[in-house]
């Protein structure tokens, strides 16, 4: 009698441990599981514009919804992706865009972007309302960025050639255990032209006009 107890005694504390185990592994990979990206690199996905903010007179930030507010994008640091719209006549026209949001930023992604008069896919955000889709295929580019792959980087950039730029950077500040040194000269014709501004920090901006 006193046997059969013991082994029931026995047969529990297994049980629990094993019920402990299983639970222990399942919320280990429940933290440790990166959420899967949205980005499809073969086929145009539509992402719909939620808010539309005028930066200047031809550049403005517009903020797009992932498919659930708990998905990420999925575009490598120092990737970038391809957008589809219609010029003025209604042709179709492909263009690379780097979001100015990164992983972290959750449920939605940012682009910045400077519009031209003549532009063709310039034509096709400055028509663009909130409630609006827009088409991306990506991640496109070869450069991945890992945290401390380099001592340093030398940056150089011109106008829209800032928002790669700006990712890179955003990603290493916002990553206390990445010590990568930052050097960015950015030039643009005028400071009207100067992208994100506000964002930039002049501790690690040199000015060029
Ligand atoms: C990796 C990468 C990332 C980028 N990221 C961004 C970003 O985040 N934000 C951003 O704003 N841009 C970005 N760009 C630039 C972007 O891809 C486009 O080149 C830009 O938006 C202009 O495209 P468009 O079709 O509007 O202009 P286009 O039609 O290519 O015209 C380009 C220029 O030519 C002029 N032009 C066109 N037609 C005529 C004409 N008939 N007569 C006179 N002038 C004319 C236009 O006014 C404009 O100045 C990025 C580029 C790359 C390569």
């Amino acid at each position: 009698m006193e046997s059969l107890q013991s082994h029931r005694v026995e047969m529990i504390s297994i049980a629990v441990a094993l019920v402990a185990i299983g639970a222990g592994t399942a919320f280990y990979f429940y933290i440790t599981k990166k959420p899967k990206g949205f980005l499809d690199p073969e086929n145009f996905k539509e992402y719909k514009l939620v808010k539309r903010t005028e930066l200047s007179h031809n550049v403005a930030k517009f903020k797009f919804a992932l498919p659930t507010p708990n998905s990420v994008l999925g575009l490598p640091i120092g990737q970038h992706m391809s957008c589809r719209g219609k010029d003025n006549v209604g042709e179709e026209v492909v263009k690379p865009y780097t979001p100015t949001t990164l992983d972290s930023d959750i449920g939605y992604f940012e682009l910045v972007i400077k519009m031209y008069p003549q532009g063709r896919m310039s034509q096709h955000f400055r028509e663009m309302r909130e409630g609006d889709y827009l088409a991306v295929k990506g991640p496109k580019g070869r450069f991945k960025y890992q945290p401390n792959q380099v001592r340093a980087f030398g940056m150089i950039a011109g106008g829209t050639g800032i928002t790669p730029m700006f990712q890179v950077t955003r990603a290493i500040l916002e990553n206390p255990d990445d010590k990568t040194n930052i050097h960015l000269i950015y030039a643009n014709v005028t400071y009207e032209d100067i992208l994100l501004k506000v964002n930039l920090s002049l501790s690690f901006l040199c000015w060029m006009y």
